[in-house]
């Protein structure tokens, strides 16, 4: 691995039954990389993503993240090192506000055993209270300060997409996993997610986008991989990526 290198996967596959929806892929994300995902339906991306963030662990194969073998970490530890997904389909909870939205994603760290009750309960309220201006600052960044009271399952599409991606910058992340955030989503929103992406990309933090929606994340990632059939079918420059005659073919003679 080199100095730079913050996600390696080593030949992962994932099976169900004798079906294998990832067979065998390996990549890496350098830090301070965006790396694109492209791919037909059913070709495995949601599963890869399921196997780096542990939902689904690989069952044969290598996930490092920071020189640390993840591979049968749970999410939650994953998470703790600083690598988060979001879904394809948002997971908010409609009947919460915004704001309460991303509150509930910021893990609770008080593990520490305190003298009386009258001390925990000032350093619980404090805590939320710090967590509260963090969730007001990030949704300030996202511009979803207007919509901060409103109950998330009365959002556009775009807007749960920011709200999904606030919900995992509560928790600090180094590298985030993105699942679909264009899909049902109006261009003007598209475009906002892409700026937030870059931003937040200036700011360190590495991205793997899964999109179906290739002339955005053409023009989002620094790098593309397109897996057919649970393989990588081409890996490269955006551009040369697509022009391939083999992803050309994979997706059925369509111009893409
Ligand atoms: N829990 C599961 N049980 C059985 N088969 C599954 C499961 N999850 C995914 N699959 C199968 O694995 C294959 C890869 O699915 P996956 O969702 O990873 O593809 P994808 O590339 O993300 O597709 P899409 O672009 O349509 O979301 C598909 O054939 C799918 O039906």
């Amino acid at each position: 691995m080199t100095a730079t290198t913050m996600l390696k996967v080593d030949a992962v596959t994932r099976q169900f039954g004798g079906f294998k929806a990832v067979d065998g892929v390996s990549l890496q994300l350098g830090a301070g990389e965006i790396l694109g995902i492209a791919g037909t339906n059913g070709a495995g991306k949601s599963t890869l993503f399921a196997a780096i963030a542990g939902q689904q662990p690989a069952d044969a194969g290598q996930i490092h993240f920071e020189g640390q073998d993840i591979t049968r970490m749970p999410p939650y530890r994953r998470a703790r090192l600083g690598l988060v997904r979001t879904f394809q389909i948002p997971r908010e909870f409609k009947s919460l506000t915004v704001h309460e939205n991303l509150m509930a994603a910021a893990a609770n760290p008080q593990g520490e055993r305190l003298l009386n009750a009258f001390f925990q309960t000032r350093s619980l309220r404090e805590h939320e209270a710090q967590l509260s201006v963090k969730a007001d600052r990030i949704l300030q960044f996202l511009n979803l300060a207007r919509v901060r009271d409103v109950k998330a399952g009365g959002l556009s599409g775009g807007q749960k997409k920011l709200v999904e991606l606030g919900r995992v910058l509560m928790l600090d992340p180094r590298c985030i996993l993105l699942d679909e955030p264009f899909a049902g989503v109006n261009p003007v929103l598209i475009e906002e997610i892409c700026d937030r992406v870059r931003e937040l990309n200036g700011q360190g933090i590495a991205f793997i986008v899964i999109e179906h929606h290739l002339q955005a994340l053409k023009s989002l990632s620094n790098r593309m991989i397109v897996m057919d059939r649970g393989s990588i079918l081409a890996e490269g420059d955006p551009h040369t990526v697509l022009d391939d005659p083999r992803v050309q073919e994979a997706y059925m003679g369509g111009v893409v």
